[in-house]
């Protein structure tokens, strides 16, 4: 029997709202007479939108009460930035929907500068991102960064107001957002390699609820989701949070996985690089694999020194 109410746990960022909006417009389309409602709600990561992420610790800070939500029957989906999904669930609930990708790039933006290599020595980028941050000033050691959270909306404020010279946002947030027109050049994956997940929205649910399964089966996008697999597969094995200089991305050419992987000192000195290509069967044994060619290089020292400076809970 099909359920015929779906209740969508979201938080109320404007990027949460307008992703659980979007899943249920198309959970309408899909099933005709469905009747789909949001419940929004806060999570401790909107709370402490302050501190710098690294230092808050903790995984899932802005997944938690919307799991606690689906565990107490108060909401039936919860709908997810995928960069921001921890890798494991809780008993009882876990992700039964990938949707289709946006643009998974970095994005970079600015009202002076037209690219990162239009920036003049010793200019301010915002990120609070250590993944951006490593890239950034691998490239560009003459760069200063600048500590910068919030949602997006604050973030382009922050931006307007004078405090940087470009920030550095994820493209997705922008177009979906629809703030493409302040993308002043999206920065190629070879130059910042995205974090996994990014510009992937899932949907996590009680793994017993079989009636959602079926209800969520036309939103899965086969592709995205074997890509996201072997991202979240090479996060895993490096024991990747929510805030670490880890980037992950992977490509499918045909029914072959091209998974490309970094670690990188957040001050830019050393960026290890690995890659492999594996069958889409093999998703996840590829993800272990190309986290174990890090490792490999020396992955683990600069994670626990950056993992060190945290300070969990
Ligand atoms: N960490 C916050 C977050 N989570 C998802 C997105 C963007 C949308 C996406 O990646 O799907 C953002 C903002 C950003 O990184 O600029």
């Amino acid at each position: 029997m099909m359920s015929r109410e779906i209740r969508i746990a979201t938080r109320k960022s404007a990027l949460a709202l307008w992703q659980a909006e979007y899943v249920k417009a198309r959970l309408e389309e899909a099933h005709p007479g469905l009747l789909v409602s949001l419940v929004p709600m806060v999570s401790r990561g909107d709370k402490l939108l302050d501190a710098p992420l690294a230092k808050i610790g903790g995984k899932g800070l802005f997944v938690k009460e919307l799991e606690t939500a689906l565990l107490e029957n108060e909401a039936d989906i919860a709908v997810h930035s995928m960069k921001d999904v921890p890798m494991d669930f809780p008993e009882g609930l876990g992700l039964f929907c990938i949707c289709e990708r946006e643009d998974p790039r970095d994005a970079f933006v600015s009202n002076t500068f037209a690219s990162l290599d239009d920036l003049p020595p010793g200019s301010v980028v915002g990120t609070s991102s250590l993944r951006r941050q490593a890239q950034l000033l691998a490239r560009r050691p003459d760069l200063k960064i600048q500590f910068l959270r919030g949602n997006v909306n604050t973030r382009l404020a922050k931006l307007d107001a004078g405090d940087y010279d470009a920030i550095i946002l994820a493209a997705a947030g922008l177009i979906r957002l629809g703030f493409e027109d302040r993308i002043r050049s999206s920065i190629s994956v070879e130059h910042s390699l995205p974090a996994g997940g990014q510009g992937a929205v899932g949907i996590e649910c009680r793994s017993a609820d079989s009636a959602i399964h079926a209800l969520l089966a036309p939103l899965h996008h086969r592709d995205t989701a074997l890509r996201v697999t072997a991202e979240r597969a090479l996060n895993k094995h490096l024991n990747g949070g929510c805030q670490v200089p880890i980037a992950c991305y992977a490509l499918l050419e045909g029914e072959q996985l091209w998974l490309r992987g970094l670690v990188g000192q957040p001050d830019g000195g050393q960026l290890l690089r690995a890659e492999g290509r594996a069958p889409v069967e093999s998703a996840e044994a590829l993800g272990v694999q190309v986290a174990e060619q890090l490792l490999a290089q020396g992955a683990a020292a600069i994670l626990k020194a950056v993992y060190g400076e945290a300070d969990p809970e």
